[in-house]
């Protein structure tokens, strides 16, 4: 190692002590005093060039890393509105306190997200985003991310955990070409959704912050196989109940009663028994309009995610009785043995309440003024004193509302989260509430710094700590950064088996009254060994002093077990149990199943819930990728574009950012073991052009692995220069520690490897495409020509059979012919003469014959009888025929069979004068056929045979 590098990491393992920037600087303590000239000498010379800090996009970059350079960077960077900078593997993002135009676009949220080196960008969150994303693509174990976000109140973590949730319902959604976009609308947009309802009734207006949130939250965004949003989950942890019935000196109720009260209508007044002129005791400063009162925007959410409007009626309803609750004050009474009174108007705010809530106002009455004991089975009613009553009411009133909450969360819930069957990834988004430190500071206030603690501890053992050692056990040349670990401060909390939890666990078990002073000398006494916690010797209030990685923190003792304890009177849930509000009856069912006070198991305190809570959040974390990223409040007015530098700097120590650049400058944030290593990037080595370095991808044993890694990276590193990038990577024992840059270069060659691969594969396809086309082609004339001969086979075979139906027909109608001029000579053969009249049909047109006679008279032998009559005029003959009746008279003298519609006969015969039944007949006859149905029936019959006699005469055809 360099001795430019010794000195930087010597500097590194200093701590600091004072708050100021220039005790921070001066507190800086090294060994060997020309080593703090020469750092002093180079902190100057750095920020001589003034106009250049705000270049420094990566603070790792900054030489040399101190508190004063890295806050000057700082400043440097928000004068000019750039907010987010790099500070190695976290993101500092400072909070500008007012919106700034672009910044979160859609058409930003796109330029990273197709961006194939998003970390190139200016810094911005959705780097932070997209690399979360990308690792989730990549498949790298662990391939679950946890997106972090810390900072104190007021620093920009909510809108931070917003703007995350927008990107990945915007990229994970757009590229869905495949579903329907109606199911991808309706996931996004109720993910996005569960926001404002959440806010509405879990963030209220603080003095550090006008949204702040009162309780934290875990969401777990849902991916399916293509990295596509198809649900989420939320969980919450702890919500300030407290401040429902308490609000702090110029604090505000939760969001929701607020926008209840500005926003409803006529008629929902009206509903809610809530007139515009009242006032309530549990609403302070309603005066006060912030941003967030918008109470169509939580409408629309709920509707959209599926809340219908009887069962908005429904949760209005038990808000606007919560309201009329907390007006109902107790008056004491003389006579301990009397129950308190209720003012007239309380009694009204009383009646309303019960009416909202639709219990009995008798009943919920005797409830908050009469505690029910037991005594062996026996019960025995007891009034409860005036601060009694009080407790039991806002008791009451925190029951419900939380409830509530939880009901909301659980509604949520259901409707955004996806079937385990569809999902097999998750990126998840922690908000939690930011480091509180108050004049006075309470239970809430302990757990809510106790979940800081937890997180910064999270921080510090898997990035300052484990990294560290993980260098030195894999043999890597590492001189330790020092670092501030706040384990001892988390024994003294949550330690076993002697903490501040379990004492006040253990005090909340009995069965008494608690008593503050005794608790604390309880404290003292148990935990003095401890250096972070310590008492004022001189204050009379019962306090201890926790001193947090973020700073030091009074808490006060008095009403800290009470609160611990959180009793639920029973005849409370069995009264509400029964509500006609069909939504209180079902969260106090479940509040029943749940409530050991019941069952007289021992109780859950509300510490041990919170501590089970957070050590399941810590779980899911350390199987996940984390990416940090800490909110910094500029100022504590939250003015906008105002720097403070004493506020950061106390920010920028607590969460030991100089310490986290340090490690992440010098060291490897990437570190994967040679196993994983070798199954991504061994195709850089097989599909590499240098052949002769051929890599054994089987490699099973840890040594022969570590070769095949090295030669590996002799492969993917032989075109650059050694010297510049033999410090982005280092082979350890078992696994490969990278730079991002190292990284980025892997990953941009297997990514060219596999396109060359994908081009390959696809050249192969389309060529077999081509092929099989041909093939198909082939086939499918071989086919079209067999089924063509087949038809047509088929069709000569019909005409055949057809043909030989009308051969077979033409020879009956020959025989029969035939028979019937043999029959006719046979009538004739008396009167028939020789020089029998030759008559030649001739044909005219298809499907008609005409006969017509030949020039000469032909000599007929003897008339038949028929075609005499028929030829015979009507006036000489008594025997006339007329029309039909001559055509029928022919037709029987020629012994013509009647077919009706086949043929029809006519002759001129009977135009001549009929001299002589002997005289030869003269004129034409005509048969006329009429076309038949049948195939071919226009062929002509053969003609050559002979046929004899008159019929003869008049069928034959010359040609
Ligand atoms: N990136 C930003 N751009 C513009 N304004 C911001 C940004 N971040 C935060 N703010 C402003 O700062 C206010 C406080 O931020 P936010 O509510 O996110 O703080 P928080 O860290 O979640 O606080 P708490 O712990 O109290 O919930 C916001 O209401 C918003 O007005």
């Amino acid at each position: 190692m360099s001795s430019a590098d010794n000195r930087r990491n010597v500097r590194a393992g200093y701590r600091n002590g004072g708050a100021t920037v220039e005790g921070l600087i001066q507190n800086v303590d090294f060994s060997h005093p020309s080593l703090n000239d020469s750092l002093e000498g180079e902190i100057q010379a750095f920020l001589i060039n003034e106009d250049q800090l705000h270049t420094y996009d990566d603070l790792t970059k900054v030489n040399p890393v101190t508190p004063t350079t890295v806050l000057k960077c700082l400043q440097a960077r928000y004068s000019v509105k750039v907010f987010y900078t790099h500070a190695g593997c976290t993101l500092v993002a400072l909070n500008p306190f007012q919106p700034v135009p672009d910044l979160y676009s859609l058409d930003v949220m796109k330029e990273y997200h197709y961006a194939s080196q998003p970390q190139e960008f200016k810094p911005h969150i959705f780097i932070v985003a997209e690399e979360a994303y990308r690792n989730v693509q990549g498949q790298l174990e662990p391939v679950n991310q946890s997106l972090v976000v810390s900072g104190e109140s007021g620093a920009g973590k909510t809108w931070t955990s917003r703007c995350l949730m927008k990107y990945y319902a915007t990229v994970a959604a757009s590229s869905s070409v495949m579903k329907s976009q109606d199911t991808v609308e309706r996931i996004e947009r109720r993910v996005l959704d569960s926001n404002p309802i959440m806010e509405a009734f879990g963030n209220a207006c603080t003095l550090r912050n006008n949204n702040s949130s009162r309780f934290g939250k875990y969401i777990q965004l849902q991916l399916d196989r293509c990295q596509l949003l198809v649900g989420a989950s939320v969980q919450t942890y702890l919500l300030e109940k407290t401040r429902v019935t308490c609000q702090p000196a110029n604090e505000r109720n939760f969001h929701i009663f607020y926008q209840m009260m500005k926003g409803a209508t006529d008629q929902q007044r009206k509903e809610w028994m809530m007139s515009q002129d009242q006032c309530f005791a549990w609403l302070p400063n309603s005066e006060k309009t912030v941003e967030e009162d918008c109470f169509d925007e939580t409408v629309e959410a709920m509707v959209h995610l599926g809340i219908h409007a009887e069962r908005q009626q429904q949760i209005f309803r038990i808000l606007a009785g919560i309201l009329q609750l907390g007006n109902v004050s107790f008056s004491s009474s003389t006579d301990e043995s009397q129950t308190c009174h209720l003012s007239e108007q309380s009694e009204d705010f009383l009646q309303r309440a019960a009416e909202l809530l639709c219990v009995p106002a008798e009943e919920l009455q005797t409830c908050l003024r009469v505690r029910t004991l037991k005594a062996g089975k026996q019960n025995v009613l007891k009034p409860c004193s005036q601060a009694e009553c009080s407790v039991r009411r806002d008791c009451l009133a925190k029951l419900i509302y939380a409830q509530l909450f939880e009901w909301i969360v659980t509604f949520i819930n259901n409707s955004i989260c996806a079937d385990k069957s569809t999902w097999c990834n998750f990126i998840g988004v922690l908000d939690v509430y930011g480091f509180e430190c108050f004049q006075i500071n309470n239970l809430e206030q302990l757990c809510i710094n106790y979940a800081n603690e937890k997180l910064q501890q999270h921080f510090v053992a898997h990035y300052l700590r484990a990294q560290q050692e993980e260098y030195v056990s894999e043999g890597l040349q590492w001189s330790f950064v020092k670092y501030q670990d706040n384990q001892s401060c988390l024994d003294l909390i949550e330690g076993s088996p002697i903490s501040v939890f379990s004492l006040l666990n253990e005090e909340s078990r009995l069965n008494r009254a608690s008593d503050a002073k005794m608790f604390r000398v309880r404290l003292e006494k148990e935990l003095s060994d401890n250096g972070n916690i310590s008492w004022d010797k001189f204050s009379k209030v019962p306090h201890f002093t926790v001193a947090h990685y973020a700073g030091r923190v009074n808490y006060q003792i008095e009403g800290m077990v009470e609160k611990n304890k959180d009793p639920v009177p029973a005849e409370l849930i069995n009264l509400f149990e029964k509500s006609d509000n069909p939504l209180l009856q079902e969260i106090f069912a479940d509040k029943k199943t749940e409530n050991p006070t019941n069952r007289g198991l021992s109780k859950v305190t509300v510490v041990s819930k919170f501590k089970n809570s957070l050590e399941n959040l810590m779980k899911i974390l350390h199987t996940t990728t984390p990416h940090y990223t800490r909110c910094i409040k500029p100022n504590p007015d939250c003015k906008p574009l105002t720097f403070k530098k004493e506020e950061v700097i106390m920010q920028l120590e607590a969460c030991g950012i100089v310490e986290t650049i340090h490690i992440s400058a010098a060291g490897f944030p990437i570190r994967i073991p040679f196993q994983s290593f070798m199954k991504r990037y061994g195709l850089i080595a097989k599909y590499s052009k240098l052949r002769s370095q051929c890599v054994d991808l089987e490699a099973d044993n840890n040594d022969a692995l570590q070769q095949e890694v090295k030669k590996l990276l002799g492969v993917a590193l032989h075109h650059l220069s050694s010297d510049r990038h033999s410090s982005l990577v280092h082979c350890g024992k078992t696994k490969v520690f990278l730079t991002q840059a190292m990284l980025d270069l892997l990953e941009d060659q297997r990514k060219k490897i596999l396109s060359r691969c994908a081009f390959s594969i696809q050249c192969c396809w389309l060529r077999y495409q081509r092929r099989r086309r041909h093939t198909h082609r082939q086939s499918a004339t071989l086919i079209q020509a067999a089924v063509r001969s087949w038809l047509v086979r088929k069709k000569v075979r019909r005409w055949n059979r057809a043909a030989g139906v009308i051969q077979n027909k033409w020879k009956k109608w020959r025989t029969l012919l035939k028979s019937l001029a043999e029959a006719e000579l046979d009538d004739a053969k008396d009167v028939v003469e020789e020089d029998v009249p030759v008559l030649n049909p001739v044909v005219r047109e298809r499907g008609s014959v005409q006969l017509s006679t030949i020039p000469e008279p032909v000599p007929v032998r003897g008339w038949p009888m028929g075609l005499a009559l028929a030829s015979a005029p009507s006036i000489t003959v008594s025997l006339t025929a007329t029309g039909f009746q001559k055509m029928m008279s022919a037709m029987a003298s020629l012994n013509l069979p009647s077919r009706r519609g086949q043929y029809k006969v006519t002759t001129n015969q009977y135009t001549e004068e009929l001299a002589s039944i002997r005289a030869q007949p003269k004129g034409s006859v005509k048969l006329h056929c009429q076309r038949s149905p049948l195939l071919y029936a226009d062929r002509h019959p053969d003609l050559k045979s002979d046929v004899r006699g008159f019929n003869e005469i008049l069928l034959e055809k010359t040609l």
